[in-house]
């Protein structure tokens, strides 16, 4: 039987976020954190093992717009991005100690819930896993079994973080789109190969109209 998911997503405050992508977003660059952030929420909540959503966030600009797309939200202590993970896992965990608990940056626009799927599958397998980031540097999901204690260890090269701390590398063909985070310039035109999700693609669409 496939276990049921709470899925944990972190999203910073909008005047900090995307900062590698001010330039290419101008003006739109808060309304791209939040259209890419919405994506991915959308995206999680329609993967069928994935229970709930929690965002994480201190931001009511990003707590609104996700809550409406059927977000849990809890606030950020804002103590960095781990603190905010363990912070929303700690809520997971009171409100269904028997499901999975992962951790999912927010910035996967092309997410499809199906290879979510693939990847919340294997990870179940493992007392923790973790899927790299397309670049094979970062990680974009970090999970754990119901019961196993969860220690995320995003931020910079947090792939060879998480391989330090025991946590299962899942290489899987078919999960581009749960590995495609999007940071910079050649993040997002890698991400508009795969397809963008729709809040994502109309911010973009504002920035590059069709000529
Ligand atoms: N709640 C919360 N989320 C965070 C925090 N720091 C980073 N994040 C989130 O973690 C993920 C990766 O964050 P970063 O790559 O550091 O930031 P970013 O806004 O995506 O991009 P840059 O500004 O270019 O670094 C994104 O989903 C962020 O929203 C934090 O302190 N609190
Ligand atoms: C924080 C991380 O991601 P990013 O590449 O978005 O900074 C990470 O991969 O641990």
């Amino acid at each position: 039987m496939s276990i049921g998911w709470s899925l944990v997503i972190p999203v910073k405050t909008l005047v900090a976020a995307k900062s590698r992508l001010a330039a290419a977003t101008g003006r739109h660059r808060t309304a791209f954190a939040v259209a890419v952030a919405g994506d991915t929420v959308a995206a999680a909540l329609a993967c069928p093992p994935v229970a709930r959503v929690i965002v994480v966030t201190s931001d009511p600009a990003a707590a609104g717009p996700l809550a409406a797309l059927g977000a849990d939200v809890v606030h950020d202590p804002d103590r960095g991005l781990n603190t905010a993970l363990r912070t929303g896992a700690a809520e997971a965990v009171r409100v269904a100690p028997g499901d999975a608990v992962g951790a999912l940056q927010a910035d996967l626009p092309a997410l499809r819930p199906a290879e979510l799927a693939v990847a919340l599958e294997a990870a179940g397998e493992f007392d923790q896993a973790f899927v790299p980031d397309a670049l094979d540097i970062g990680t974009t999901f970090y999970g754990v079994r119901a019961g196993m204690p969860f220690k995320p260890r995003f931020g910079g090269e947090s792939r060879a973080k998480h391989l330090a701390g025991g946590a299962k590398e899942l290489c899987l063909p078919g999960i581009e789109s749960v590995r495609r985070d999007v940071d910079t310039p050649d993040d997002l035109r890698a991400a508009i190969e795969l397809g963008l999700g729709r809040h994502t693609a109309a911010v973009v669409a504002e920035l590059w109209p069709p000529s």
